[in-house]
């Protein structure tokens, strides 16, 4: 009987997100909280006898050699020491509930997951930091959610530096418009300069004193995300997560969030979730010996 480990791959939201220069190699710096949700894709793996790599079900218009899933079972693999003699081999389900493209970071997540689950199954014995690395080839975000705590991060996501910070009762909505990250990082009217926090500030991290740099040029680019955004702010402070276009909007309570919940327009797609500090991987990842 082959054993079948369960994980969770949740959702992430950038609390703010500052862009504060452009490399030579066109990658954007940023300055970011990042946060995670109790809202979670669900992924499990069961270990083969063979060394072959599985993924069901097919996300429809990704290949299987393109998703990150894959890609991250794949890169672990070819780096797995030349000790391990058992065959590297796993079938992987994946049950999708995060919105994709919505800048809820489900890829990133869904890499890290695969990352931090193969290296305790496959007994591979990689520290984080290691882990983390292999991630950031896949995903800028990756690294975050390999670490598992909420963060302040610069760089372009992989200078971690770990926060506590409140964790409200957030509906999440979103917009039907499919953003691509690339496609506002190339844009010519994104704000790119804007200062980096002191060190007063950051010691401070006022949350509400921030802001995210693509919260215009999205707006403006997707009047269904400007309207959103002007309907849920007259209920509760609301930004974008990461390029967008989900919107997060922030409560003290459940209730108070399906109040506005049950009054949004008819089609808007939406989730209620509590933000957390851990990820609930790394509580997952002590279940298996
Ligand atoms: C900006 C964030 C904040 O969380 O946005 P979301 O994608 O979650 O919305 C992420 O760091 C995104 O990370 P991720 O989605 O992994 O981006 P990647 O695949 O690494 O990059 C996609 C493309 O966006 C551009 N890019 C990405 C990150 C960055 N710091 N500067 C960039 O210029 C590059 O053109 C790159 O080719
Ligand atoms: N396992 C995966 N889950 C989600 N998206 C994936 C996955 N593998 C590859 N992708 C690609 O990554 C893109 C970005 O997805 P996602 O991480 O959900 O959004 P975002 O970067 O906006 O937070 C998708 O549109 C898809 O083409």
């Amino acid at each position: 009987m082959k054993t079948t480990y369960a994980f969770s791959s949740p959702a992430k939201i950038n609390r703010f997100l500052h862009i504060t220069n452009r490399r030579e190699d066109g990658y954007h710096e940023l300055e970011t909280v990042f946060q995670f949700l109790d809202f979670s894709d669900n992924l499990t793996f069961t270990p083969r006898d063979d060394d072959q790599i599985t993924l069901t079900p097919n996300i429809p218009g990704v290949p299987l050699v393109d998703n990150l899933i894959y890609r991250a079972a794949q890169s672990l693999k070819n780096r797995a020491p030349s000790t391990i003699i058992q065959p590297l081999g796993v079938d992987i389900s994946l049950d999708k509930k995060l919105p994709m493209g919505g800048g809820l970071g489900g890829g990133s997540s869904n890499a890290a997951t695969t990352l931090l689950a193969l290296n305790r199954i496959w007994n591979l014995g990689f520290e984080l930091e290691t882990l983390a690395n292999i991630g950031l080839a896949l995903g800028a975000d990756v690294p975050i959610f390999v670490h598992g705590h909420s963060a302040f991060a610069q760089g372009v996501g992989e200078i971690i530096t770990p926060v506590d910070i409140d964790c409200p009762v957030f509906l999440i909505t979103v917009p039907s418009c499919h953003i691509s990250t690339a496609s506002i990082f190339q844009h010519p009217n994104l704000p790119r300069c804007t200062a980096k926090l002191t060190k007063q500030q950051r010691m401070k991290m006022d949350l509400r004193t921030c802001h995210n740099d693509c919260e215009n040029l999205v707006a403006n680019l997707y009047p269904e995300v400007a309207k959103l955004m002007a309907w849920l702010l007259e209920y509760a402070p609301s930004r974008l997560t990461g390029t967008g276009g989900c919107i997060f909007s922030s409560f003290d309570s459940v209730e108070e969030a399906r109040k506005v919940q049950s009054k949004l327009p008819p089609n808007v797609r939406s989730f209620i979730a509590r933000g957390l500090n851990s990820s609930p991987v790394l509580a997952e990842l002590e279940q298996v010996s």
